[in-house]
């Protein structure tokens, strides 16, 4: 890299829109929406889709709720023609969605393009040509006028083509390609003139399509080229502004927003952002952040799992694991203060009478997109209680007191430390139970009991068959109630000196599987805090087996 990057890098040349307005605008209601997916999604794949992918996107799309979709260039290959033939002759576009596909301004290529699609009751033919200045120069060897030309005679084709297929309403767009780089009084002067030749009506719009071919500037620099274009353009009423921000800087969804906040009606971009370079604007991200603010994207990610596989599918391209609402780490807290946050908040969400969602770190309900709430903490060297304890409340449906969760997760976080890797909820129940003595050969280990009473005393009595080791012991003592009274027997009998400094009980399940957790804090003849679990169909013996869990753990 250069030291001096200004010796080979321009700033971005700005005109400035000091009188904006965008910035105080907020978006209500959801823009219309054009996937590119089939087209420059497709352009941009290492191997394009074939017919049978194509399709199942397009499938995909409609059921999504797109209700334009650019399907293909369709002069581009027989592959992109026979698609879209087959779209039209095979019925397969439902009333309400309207096919888009793109060419050139080119006739030979505008006439191949209004061919590919005889027959369609209703169709969009968008045309493009470059107009900034790097393009007029390298790529053209044109000037303004002869950019403006190409236009004018494409747009000028396009007319004679529809009259020549009546049967379909046609809808026209323009992109003058490389809107965002190009000086906004030529994009403006290019565009009057295709409107001249296309001579739109409120009833009859022509769509004019802004992109940002690559994105070169910031997104408030986009936004004030919409805003500015939007107020000059003539023939307002009759004119459907569409934006095509590219993410060439990774703030192609921002592009967009601040875009429709500047007077964009339309906006086209690819599911999760495929596309060329860093790809088009996601509109997966771009519908639910509307979602989230409470304005209905009329798009349905509802089972946005089947989204990605299909996407992955046919775009043979992987979704981030750490893409915004679909990736699958995203719902994931491994941090121990985002858990224990995450946790409260789920507490406090069950606790309140509203929907309004409201969980600290999920910026929206897991559950609206099909997902569950399983994955939403996981375990490693950064958790903390809060997240661990979430675990065995989810997997096992334990609640741990607060003092066993502080003791437990201790002894989870130096098994993530060695293992250097995450814990699943197995690997955490196993830990438990290893820790809390319920499983394996243990010191204590209950047969069974008998609990006894005299009436009108307060005195009970233990009388149990516990395994010491291997060997069988008949044990009993006498206290003020069940618990105290296996304390005594431990301390006559085992020589185990144990004090209950805390005892929780709680049910697990309901109905006839329902069994009893409970949980002790005790104290040791020499001081030493240990803590017990019992499980068990019975409450009265869950509590003897967490004394004797207890009893092994003071070793
Ligand atoms: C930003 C975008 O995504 S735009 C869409 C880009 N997508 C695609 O290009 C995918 C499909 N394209 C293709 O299959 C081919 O490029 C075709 C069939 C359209 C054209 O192929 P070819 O005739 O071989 O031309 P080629 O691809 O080299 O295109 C470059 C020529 O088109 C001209 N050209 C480029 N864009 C346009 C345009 N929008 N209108 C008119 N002419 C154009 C160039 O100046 C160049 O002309 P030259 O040969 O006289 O120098
Ligand atoms: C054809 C146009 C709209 C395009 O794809 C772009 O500029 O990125």
């Amino acid at each position: 890299m250069l030291r001096d990057p200004s010796t080979k890098y321009r700033p971005f040349a700005h005109a400035d829109l000091p009188d904006r307005t965008w910035p105080s605008r907020a978006i209500t209601q959801a823009p219309r929406w054009l996937s590119t997916d089939l087209r420059d999604g497709n352009q941009a794949l290492i191997d394009p889709m074939d017919a049978e992918k194509k399709q199942r996107f397009f499938d995909m799309l409609v059921k999504i709720g797109f209700k334009e979709i650019e399907v293909g260039f369709p002069s581009a290959s027989q592959t992109e023609f026979d698609f879209v033939r087959s779209l039209v002759e095979g019925g397969k576009v439902p009333d309400d969605v309207t096919v888009q596909v793109l060419t050139q301004a080119r006739r030979d290529l505008i006439e191949r393009t209004f061919e590919s699609l005889r027959g369609a009751p209703r169709a969009i033919v968008h045309m493009y040509n470059a107009i900034s200045p790097a393009w007029r120069r390298i790529v053209f060897g044109m000037d303004r006028a002869g950019i403006k030309d190409i236009a004018v005679k494409g747009v000028t084709i396009m007319r004679e083509q529809a009259e020549k297929y009546p049967e379909t309403d046609w809808i026209f767009e323009y992109s003058p390609e490389t809107f965002s780089t190009a000086e906004p009084d030529f994009a403006l002067e290019v565009c009057e003139a295709v409107l001249d030749v296309l001579q739109p009506t409120p009833d009859k719009p022509v769509i004019l399509n802004l992109p940002a071919t690559v994105e070169a500037a910031g997104p408030h620099i986009y936004a004030d080229q919409i805003e500015r274009f939007c107020r000059q353009i003539s023939r307002r009423d009759s004119v459907i502004i569409s934006v095509h921000p590219h993410n060439d800087r990774g703030t192609g969804v921002a592009a967009a927003e601040l875009a429709v906040q500047a007077g964009a009606d339309r906006v086209e971009g690819c599911l999760f952002g495929n596309g060329e370079r860093t790809g088009n604007v996601d509109l997966v991200t771009l519908g639910l952040n509307l979602y989230t603010q409470g304005v209905d994207p009329g798009l349905d990610f509802s089972d946005i799992q089947s989204v990605v596989q299909t996407v992955q599918y046919c775009n043979q391209i992987p979704v981030h694991p750490r893409h915004p609402y679909a990736g699958e780490l995203v719902f994931t807290a491994f941090s121990g203060s985002h858990q224990d946050a995450i946790k409260k908040g789920f507490a406090a969400q069950a606790g309140r009478n509203d929907q309004v969602w409201d969980v600290p770190y999920l910026p929206i309900d897991p559950t609206d997109l099909g997902c569950g709430y399983e994955a939403v903490i996981r375990v490693n060297s950064q958790s903390g209680k809060g997240g661990i304890a979430w675990v065995m409340e989810q997997d096992k449906g334990l609640k741990l007191p607060r003092p066993l969760q502080i003791d437990f997760s201790r002894v989870v976080q130096g098994y993530a430390d060695e293992t250097s890797r995450e814990l699943t909820a197995a690997d955490i129940w196993s830990i438990f139970q290893d820790t809390y003595c319920l499983t394996g050969l243990q010191r204590f280990e209950l047969i069974d009991y008998q609990e006894t009473g005299t009436a009108g005393s307060k005195e009970r009595m233990f009388a149990g068959r516990v395994s010491v080791g291997r060997e069988e012991r008949s044990i009993s003592g006498r206290g003020n109630g069940l618990l105290s009274s296996v304390l005594a027997a431990l301390k006559v009998d085992c020589g185990v000196d144990l004090d209950i400094v805390d005892y929780q009980e709680h049910a697990i399940g309901h109905g006839g599987d329902a069994r009893a957790a409970a949980y002790v804090e005790c104290r040791t003849g020499d001081g030493r805090k240990v803590f017990g679990v019992g499980i068990d169909t019975d409450v009265a013996t869950a509590s003897v087996r967490a004394v004797l869990s207890a009893a092994n753990g003071a070793g």
